[in-house]
């Protein structure tokens, strides 16, 4: 039975709505609101019939903190002033809807039915989606497509295992989610899990960093340090960008690696490692071996299993996913209640291509959503440029060359790249021969406009 608190100064008409509601609800009423916010912290109500004016309290204060205490109560106003304005500022503040008294008992059964209706559905919808992300959720990483779902099956397979993986992919893919995902979810998962940018640390400093040193090793060594290799050991050492290490430091790796021990700098005494390295690379490994800016032994030793996680942009049936995840986490983080994305605001995402992947959505809707006081995100709260190319598209779809008006000609030219590249599915020579230019001049147009291959 659904559980509805009355609130109103006149205990006439607490008592003549409970008489109306009890036979069908749990009713509770008071004509004080103090007695009825403590009673909402005690219990969970379904629906809230609230006087507009309780004495010299006002009802909109109530409804706030009844709202600030359980977020999904209905609460329906009733005023016997039928000033529209007060009641429109109580549904801005979260009332479903409103009675003007006197109360016909009509009215009132079905907007209460009505009302508990759409909370069910809302609590349906609420569940659904909580649900929904739990299936599409592995250990945080979302995603349905066949292409994730291969990842995960590999994640899966390799958790338990001590092989050395190499994870491929653009930057922001979530190299680093699936790496933490092998070893907490791995036996090694109560051990230390170290990461190490190789990219991020000046080249002098990386091999200090991976081994550590001993007080004097160098100038500046004014004590003993413990290397990475140190820290994570018994656990795992996520070694990322490994494709822009130094030759040198290659070869001290593949030592450490096929020793399974690492020497400190300045240091004589070996100290036992018990590791497992899972490395990541936004380069092609491969390439990089035949360019020989990579080590082929240590690539093999590195490189027994690799995992290839797909760019956004290959992946478009993740987003609205993805869009949900976001949202839900944000809505904790800022401290915000938004339930989604404008029609508008949804197309303008679906369409970008993402160069900086997942990182670079996550980063648009967090923008988005502090920019936004709405419900629902609008499409004037994503950022600028992205609104630009939205609007350009679209326009386009209504008047193709007026549309354009408004753009630079470097800014057309960088779309038109783009397009003609969508529709060729990448292929640069079909590409050239569509724009007319040169293969040559499309890979200059391609790097001076940083489009994505
Ligand atoms: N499938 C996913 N589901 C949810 N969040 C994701 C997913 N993939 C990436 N992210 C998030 O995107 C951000 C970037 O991920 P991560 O750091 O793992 O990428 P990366 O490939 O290691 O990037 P880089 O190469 O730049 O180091 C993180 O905040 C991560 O949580």
């Amino acid at each position: 039975m659904e559980k509805i608190l009355i609130i109103d100064d006149e205990a006439a008409i607490c008592s003549s709505l409970t008489f109306a509601l009890e036979d069908k609800y749990a009713v509770k009423s008071t004509t004080d609101p103090l007695q009825a916010v403590m009673w909402a912290k005690e219990e969970r109500f379904d629906l809230c019939l609230l006087d507009l004016k309780i004495g010299n309290v006002s009802g909109i204060e109530i409804l706030m903190e009844l709202k600030g205490i359980q977020e999904d109560l209905i609460v329906i106003i009733m005023t016997a002033y039928g000033t529209i304005a007060s009641s429109i500022e109580a549904i801005k503040k979260g009332a479903y809807s409103y009675l003007t008294k006197p109360l016909n008992k009509e009215g009132l059964y079905s907007i209460v039915e009505q009302a508990l209706k759409f909370q069910k559905l809302n609590r349906q919808v609420e569940y659904l989606s909580q649900e929904l992300e739990k299936k599409y959720n592995y250990k945080g990483i979302i995603g349905k497509s066949p292409l994730m779902k291969n990842v995960f099956t590999l994640i899966e397979k390799l958790k338990d295992v001590e092989t050395n993986v190499v994870i491929s992919g653009e930057s922001g893919t979530g190299k680093e989610l699936v790496a933490r995902a092998i070893h907490f979810s791995g036996k090694r998962k109560k051990e230390p899990f170290v990461a190490v940018n190789c990219a991020a640390i000046p080249e002098n400093l990386l091999e200090s960093e991976l081994f550590g040193f001993k007080k004097g090793a160098f100038t500046g060594a004014a004590g003993d340090q413990m290397g990475k290799f140190q820290y994570a050991n018994n656990g795992t050492i996520f070694l990322d960008e490994v494709g822009d290490m130094p030759m040198a430091l290659q070869a001290k790796l593949l030592r450490v690696l096929q020793l399974k021990q690492v020497t400190p700098l300045g240091s004589n005494h070996p100290i036992e490692l018990n590791i497992r390295v899972i490395a990541a690379t936004n380069k092609d490994l491969k390439k990089a071996v035949e360019a020989e800016s990579f080590r082929q032994d240590l690539y093999f030793r590195l490189n027994v299993v690799e995992i290839s996680i797909p760019p956004l942009r290959e992946k478009p049936q993740d987003l609205p996913l993805l869009f949900q995840h976001f949202i839900q986490s944000y809505n904790k983080e800022l401290n915000k209640k938004i339930k989604g994305l404008s029609e508008e605001a949804q197309n303008c995402l679906l369409q970008y291509h993402y160069p900086g992947n997942i990182r670079e959505l996550a980063n648009i809707l967090e923008y988005a959503m502090l920019m936004t006081e709405e419900p629902y995100i609008q499409l004037g709260n994503l950022p600028l440029e992205l609104q630009k190319k939205s609007s350009a598209v679209f326009a386009y779809n209504q008047n193709p060359v007026d549309s354009l008006v408004g753009l630079t000609l470097d800014e057309m030219e960088k779309l038109l790249i783009e397009a003609t590249l969508k529709k060729n599915e990448g292929q640069r020579k079909k590409t050239a021969q569509m724009l007319g230019i040169s293969e040559r001049g499309l890979r200059n147009k391609i790097s001076k406009y940083k489009i994505d291959k």
